[in-house]
C-alpha cells in the first residue's frame, strides 16, 4: 500500500485576475482527507477567489491540479455536485421554516431519500425542537448552523467554507467548530477561511495568504517555529503606549499592544536583547514568550511591505 497521503485538494500554479488586479498568483495547496485546514489572511488577500476556483465556481486562468480527484481547470461539473460552500453571505429564505429550508435545498439540489436527509440534518445539529420555527426570527448562531445544514445535505467529501462564523457569540462558535471537528472525524475535509486567532488554532493546519501567495503554511506550531521570530511580553503602567517608540529601535520588527500587555518581536536576538534593554527595568516587567499566531502574522504582513518599499 503507498504512504502516500490521500490529498482531497492537489492544486499547483493556480491565476486568477480581475481586469489589472491579480487577485491569486501561482496558488498552490494539498490538503489530505479529513483535515481541517485554516486560510487566513488580511481583506483582499485573496482567498475567496481561491475558494470559489475550488469549488468549481469561478475558472482559474491557469494552473492544474484536481479537487476530490476531478480536474480543476476542466471539471468544475463533478468538482460543484461534490463540494459543500457555504459562503460569507450565505442565504436562507427567512419566511420558511428550518425544515422547509432544508426541505427546498433538497429538492433544488434534486436529491434521493429527501426525508431522511433532512431528519439527518436536524438531529446532527440539534435543529428537531426548532424544526417549525421561521428562520428568519433564528439568532446569527442558529442561522449559521442551518446554513452549514443546508452545505452539507449532499454529504459531500469535501466542504468549503468562507468566514462562516463572522459576527456570531462565542459560544455559538464554538458549537459550529465541535460540529466541524465532528463532521472531519469521518473523513470530511474542510478548508475554512476565518479572521480568528482561535480559530486559525482550532485547526489541524493553515496556510497564510496575502496578496494572492502563500506566505506560511503547515501546523500553528509549524508556522510559528518557521518564522523565527523571539517574542518579548512587557507588562506594567504604560507598557502598552511603548509600541510606538519600540518600533523605530533597530532590531524591533514588530512591537504591538495587546490589552495591556506589550508584544516585541524580531529575528535577530541580540539587535531585540539590545533594543529593549533600557526599557527592561522596574516597574515593567518583562519575559520571553513563545510568539503567537497573531504575532507572526504581523511579522508576515510587515515584510511584504517592506519588500514592496524596496521594490517601489
Ligand atoms: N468579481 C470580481 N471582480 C473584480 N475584483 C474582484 C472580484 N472578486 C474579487 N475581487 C478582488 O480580488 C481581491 C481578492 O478578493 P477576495 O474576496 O478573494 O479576498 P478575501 O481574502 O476573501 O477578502 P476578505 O477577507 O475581505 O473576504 C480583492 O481586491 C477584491 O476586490
Amino acid at each position: 500500500m503507498s504512504d502516500a497521503p490521500d490529498l482531497v485538494i492537489d492544486v499547483r500554479g493556480l491565476n486568477k485576475s480581475f481586469g489589472a488586479l491579480h487577485a491569486v498568483k501561482d496558488f498552490g495547496i494539498q490538503v489530505a482527507r479529513g483535515r481541517i485546514c485554516g486560510f487566513l489572511g488580511p481583506n483582499g488577500a485573496g482567498k475567496t477567489t481561491t475558494l470559489r476556483m475550488l469549488c468549481g465556481l469561478l475558472t482559474p486562468d491557469s494552473g492544474e491540479g484536481s479537487v476530490l480527484g476531478f480536474d480543476v481547470m476542466k471539471q468544475a461539473r463533478e468538482i460543484k455536485q461534490r463540494v459543500g460552500y457555504m459562503t460569507q453571505k450565505f442565504s436562507l429564505y427567512e419566511d420558511l421554516t428550518i425544515e422547509q429550508n432544508l426541505t427546498f435545498a433538497a429538492r433544488v439540489h434534486d436529491l434521493d431519500r429527501r426525508k431522511e436527509r433532512v431528519q439527518a440534518a436536524l438531529e446532527r445539529l440539534g435543529l428537531v425542537e426548532r424544526r417549525a420555527q421561521l428562520a428568519g426570527n433564528l439568532s446569527g448562531g442558529w442561522k449559521q448552523r442551518l446554513a452549514l445544514a443546508v452545505a452539507t445535505l449532499h454529504e459531500p467529501d469535501l466542504l468549503l467554507l468562507d468566514e462562516p462564523t463572522a459576527g456570531v457569540d462565542p459560544e455559538a462558535r464554538r458549537t459550529f467548530w465541535d460540529e466541524i471537528h465532528a463532521m472531519s472525524a469521518e473523513g470530511m475535509t474542510v478548508l475554512v477561511s476565518t479572521h480568528y486567532m482561535d480559530e486559525a488554532e482550532r485547526c489541524h493546519e493553515i496556510a497564510y495568504i496575502v496578496g494572492g501567495r502563500t506566505l506560511a503554511r503547515g501546523t500553528a506550531d509549524e508556522v510559528v517555529d518557521a518564522s523565527g521570530l523571539i517574542t518579548f511580553h512587557a507588562e506594567g503602567p504604560g507598557a502598552d503606549r511603548l509600541a510606538a517608540e519600540l518600533r523605530t529601535k533597530p532590531g524591533v520588527e514588530m512591537a504591538a499592544p495587546f490589552g495591556t500587555v506589550l508584544h516585541v518581536s524580531g529575528r535577530d536576538r541580540t539587535a531585540l536583547e539590545a533594543a529593549i534593554a533600557p526599557y527592561r527595568k522596574p516597574p515593567l516587567e518583562w519575559e520571553e514568550t513563545r510568539p503567537t499566531l497573531e504575532d507572526v502574522f504581523i511579522q508576515l504582513i510587515h515584510d511584504l511591505e517592506a519588500e514592496k518599499r524596496r521594490a517601489a
